[in-house]
């Protein structure tokens, strides 16, 4: 059974019961979207995270998903990336490509994967110019109000310190208004040098979706979802707030066990 509610205005907040389930609810919410950006715009501009999102992706590689997606007409992006090598255990490409992307029918030149030949400066500039390019020729959208790249979707995972992409609490990343993508090189979590998109480009998404399950993110969830008065910076998560978009959480029951009441009634 689904449980659901939403708990502020241009917000969804979905609850499964089983990691499983929220597996499937996820493959089933992106090939909606899939199909009906691609008959709207004839292609479907999808930026991915690491973490435990991927793995929460593998229902992408099963009946009816794999069959019936338009993958020719994705675009795949990366909202963060750690500054290793595309082979290394750390790197937010190897795991997806692992996972799934080396088990679907993509066209290889849509794989905007992030440059790991270059320092974490000039891959962040590369990797914006990249998606410059993209827009100029409308292969992404541009959002009309912020002139940021427009995704059609970004997905997310959030650390169990509420941090989105690599954009961690109270960090001066947070804080960036002109660029759309940056790097850091002191990540509380390692590896210590990432590339990210920024605060902006996040918010002008047409959907955010930030998927988390575990009963130990069911504390940093509630922070992030229900109005507990704290500071945004200390849980980056709450500043995902789109300006001309849609976000939806898809929570597992664990991870949404400590919400307040407004979003657990049935679905
Ligand atoms: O370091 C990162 O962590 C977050 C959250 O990961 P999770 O395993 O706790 O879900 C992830 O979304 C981000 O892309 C990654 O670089």
């Amino acid at each position: 059974m689904a449980l659901s509610g939403a708990c502020r205005d241009g917000m969804e907040v979905r609850i499964q019961e089983s990691v499983e389930e929220l597996s499937t609810d996820l493959a089933d919410y992106i090939s909606d979207l899939s199909e009906a950006t691609i008959k709207e715009r004839g292609a479907f501009c999808i930026a991915i995270s690491g973490g435990s999102l991927v793995s929460l992706m593998r229902t992408l590689i099963s009946a009816p998903y794999i069959k019936t997606i338009d993958w020719a007409k994705w675009h795949i992006f990366w909202a963060d990336e750690r500054v290793v090598a595309k082979n290394h255990v750390d790197s937010n490409y190897r795991l997806a490509k692992d996972i799934f992307l080396s088990k679907i029918p993509l066209v290889p030149s849509h794989l905007h994967s992030i440059n790991d030949s270059l320092t974490a400066e000039k891959a962040a500039n590369e990797y914006e110019f990249v998606i410059r390019q993209l827009v100029r020729t409308r292969v992404v959208g541009v959002s009309e109000i912020s002139d940021c790249p427009r995704f059609d979707l970004i997905l997310l995972g959030m650390g169990y310190d509420g941090h989105v992409a690599s954009l961690f609490p109270n960090h001066s990343v947070l804080n960036e208004k002109d660029d759309w993508v940056t790097y850091i090189i002191d990540s509380p979590k390692p590896p210590p040098e990432r590339i990210t998109f920024t605060l902006p480009v996040i918010k002008s998404a047409a959907n955010v979706a930030v998927v988390v399950t575990g009963s130990n993110k069911a504390d940093i969830v509630h922070m992030a979802i229900d109005d507990v008065g704290l500071e945004c910076p200390s849980v980056p998560a709450k500043m995902i707030q789109p300006i001309n978009g849609k976000l939806i959480w898809f929570l597992d029951k664990s991870a949404a066990s400590k919400l307040g009441g407004a979003s657990q009634t049935s679905a």
